[in-house]
């Protein structure tokens, strides 16, 4: 039996399912074994792939978050992609089959696939029905815009239903990058990276640092608790504890709500928005993360992987995770098949995720991103924010910064894959 280690970064009850999902595939066959081992967090994820491939102790397939896709690419020789892998292994695959929005996320200029599509989200806003009627207002209906988060959330803090309106995770992907596409205002120049290396960012507009400067004034006047840098793993508690009314996570963070909010009813809705924002809401974009294979291993085992992705992207497969998770269902047939079994039906809010994401069809600023050394430029997004929060620097200083500082990066990033 051919052993096959797979690098992954689900945990809780991510991690159980996935485990699940993967002892499925090693029962139906006996030839091969897939390995699953969690190595932390995304980024923690990737560069301990790094070091291993370095050490040539790599894995034959690691989940990379998305905002690594670019670095990825840029790593030729270290990866095999795809398409290929698939080809080379005489085993059908077929990009069309893969939801639009995330073909694209994962493909060359070529239209090659390079990474399966796995765990695609994208982030949306649950809140709390029971404070919501305990703050008179109406327990069925989320807040639609920005202003409107404000008025529910002073409601919900006077009337003392709840210490607080809003705790949102990824102040990067969410409050910056999705905020971005869903106002139709650029992250990034050439079509947000994927136009070429010689992008650069671009997200200091006036909309996006009008946002900042509101989230600034909400968490000074308690309307708004910060969940930390990365993920903001701090934000959950406050929602699950019933600190915070509405929280804003990734469609595939529903498995743990489900799980840890046990003492009130959950709410489902689209991302809030500015009504004054020309083009808003246009669409969201994706997040989550796709599998990587790394080149280096003994051919048996790309057999093996190759047989593994066809088992991944199954319908029944793609629909069980997408229905269990809270991720995208990525392929067609997944989604129609949760549709006929009457998923969407019997789980109202499921459905939201997808239509946000295909609310419009995208336009350059909203299909995504696609930058290298993205990893660290999310780590300067949350250095920013901080000094925004702390009183340091003024919403348009922080994220002249942010642009100043991930500028450096992506120049040094061209000029190393000239
Ligand atoms: O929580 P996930 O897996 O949906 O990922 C969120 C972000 O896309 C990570 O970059």
């Amino acid at each position: 039996q051919t052993e096959i280690q797979w690098w992954h970064a689900m945990g809780g009850e991510l991690g159980a399912k996935l485990e699940e999902i993967t002892k499925g595939f090693n029962d139906s066959q006996d030839e091969y074994r897939i390995v699953p081992s969690y190595k932390g967090t995304y980024p923690e994820t990737m560069t301990a792939a790094i070091a291993a491939f370095r050490a040539q102790q790599q894995p034959a397939i690691v989940q990379v978050f998305e905002v690594g896709t670019g670095t990825m690419m840029a790593a030729k020789g270290a990866i095999v992609p795809v398409h290929q892998l698939m080809a080379d292994n005489d085993v059908a695959f077929d990009p069309a089959a893969y939801l639009p929005a995330v073909v694209g996320y994962y493909s060359d200029t070529d239209g090659n696939m390079l990474s399966l599509p796995f765990n695609s989200s994208t982030p949306i806003l649950y809140y709390n029905k029971d404070v919501f009627e305990k703050a008179g207002l109406d327990r069925d209906t989320p807040p639609k815009t920005w202003a409107e988060f404000e008025e529910f959330s002073k409601k919900i803090k006077e009337s003392g239903a709840a210490n607080c309106g809003l705790s949102s995770r990824w102040v990067s992907w969410i409050q910056t990058e999705n905020f971005s596409a869903w106002h139709n205002q650029p992250i990034g120049t050439l079509e947000n990276g994927f136009g070429g290396l010689a992008a650069r960012l671009s997200y200091n507009g006036p909309v996006q640092v009008k946002h900042w400067e509101n989230l600034k004034r909400w968490a000074d006047e308690g309307l708004y608790k910060y969940g930390g840098p990365v993920a903001g793993d701090n934000a959950a508690p406050l929602f699950y504890s019933q600190e915070c009314a509405i929280y804003m996570e990734s469609s595939g963070g529903r498995a743990g709500i489900v799980a840890n909010a046990k003492d009130f009813e959950v709410g489902y809705g689209m991302l809030p928005y500015y009504d004054d924002v020309e083009g808003a809401p246009q669409n969201s974009i994706i997040g989550g993360a796709s599998l990587w294979v790394l080149s280096g291993r003994p051919d048996e085992e790309y057999a093996g992987v190759a047989k593994f992705f066809e088992y991944l992207s199954s319908p029944e497969v793609q629909a069980d995770w997408h229905q269990f998770t809270g991720y995208l269902p990525i392929t067609q047939a997944a989604y129609d098949l949760s549709k006929e079994q009457g998923f969407y039906e019997q789980n109202p809010g499921t459905e939201i995720s997808i239509k946000q994401i295909t609310l419009n069809p995208p336009t350059e600023n909203s299909k995504g991103l696609r930058f290298g050394n993205y990893v660290q430029i999310r780590g300067i997004i949350d250095e920013e924010f901080e000094q925004l929060l702390s009183g340091s620097k003024d919403a348009q200083g922080a994220l002249d910064s942010v642009v100043e500082r991930g500028n450096a990066l992506l120049a040094e990033f061209e000029a190393q894959n000239q």
